[in-house]
């Protein structure tokens, strides 16, 4: 029997469970988060973002098919057209500039992050690279999901963070979610066992950035 996504998930189950459920996560849900961890989470994530969008242009650097292709582009869509959007919004909401943006330092985790996902996928193939990125799409698909099962979860305009969860329980990102789990599971499925041990590596190290990437908000780490 072959290897699902799940299988990744389960080969790294605490890192998976402490990602998903990190207290910058329950806080963001109960609305109790700090505006400055916010504030600070949504600046690096700016450049994180801008990171991501080239790892998705490598995606499709890498692509074969028309429909890695497609796929590739789906994400650097997402990523430029609805979550930077989002992240815009919030900026202008609560007052940080746009030439800030453009001229903030990257805090080491978010180098660590971002660096580590391009080098996976400059190094690797498509499937190393698309497994480096999966902790990103699908885990913040599941961190709304888990969100908005959790009865702490305070929801409406009495949680500042409302539209950021709102953003990544939508259909659209849910959607996109889904169809990264089904392609690797697809890919997944042919593998030899040293092959997903690899990857396994490659998945627990993205999602142990993950990790550090929350904490950073709530440490306002540089
Ligand atoms: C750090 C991080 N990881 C994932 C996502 C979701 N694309 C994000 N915006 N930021």
């Amino acid at each position: 029997m072959g290897y699902r996504f799940a299988d990744l998930i389960d080969a790294c189950h605490q890192e998976w469970s402490a990602y998903i459920e990190h207290d910058f996560v329950s806080q963001l849900g109960r609305g109790t988060l700090a505006e400055d961890s916010f504030r600070h989470y949504l600046k690096q994530d700016y450049l994180f973002l801008i990171q991501f969008s080239r790892a998705y242009a490598l995606a499709a650097y890498k692509s074969h098919s028309l429909e890695e292709l497609r796929n590739a582009f789906e994400g650097l869509k997402i990523i430029l057209d609805t979550e930077m959007q989002l992240h815009l919004d919030y900026c202008a909401q609560w007052d940080i500039p746009r030439h800030e943006l453009e001229s903030l330092p990257e805090a080491r985790a978010t180098l660590a992050y971002t660096r580590y996902v391009l080098d996976a996928g400059a190094r690797g193939d498509l499937l190393d690279l698309r497994v480096a990125l999966a902790p990103c799409m699908v885990g913040y698909a599941d961190i709304a999901r888990w969100l908005n099962e959790q009865e702490a979860t305070l929801r409406g305009a009495d949680n500042p963070y409302t539209a950021w969860i709102e953003m990544y329980l939508s259909e659209e990102f849910q959607q996109a979610a889904a169809s990264e789990r089904q392609w690797l599971d697809v890919q997944l499925e042919s593998l030899s066992s040293a092959r997903f041990e690899r990857l396994v590596t490659l998945f627990r190290d993205a999602t142990r950035l993950e990790i550090d990437f929350w904490q950073i908000g709530l440490d306002l780490a540089e």
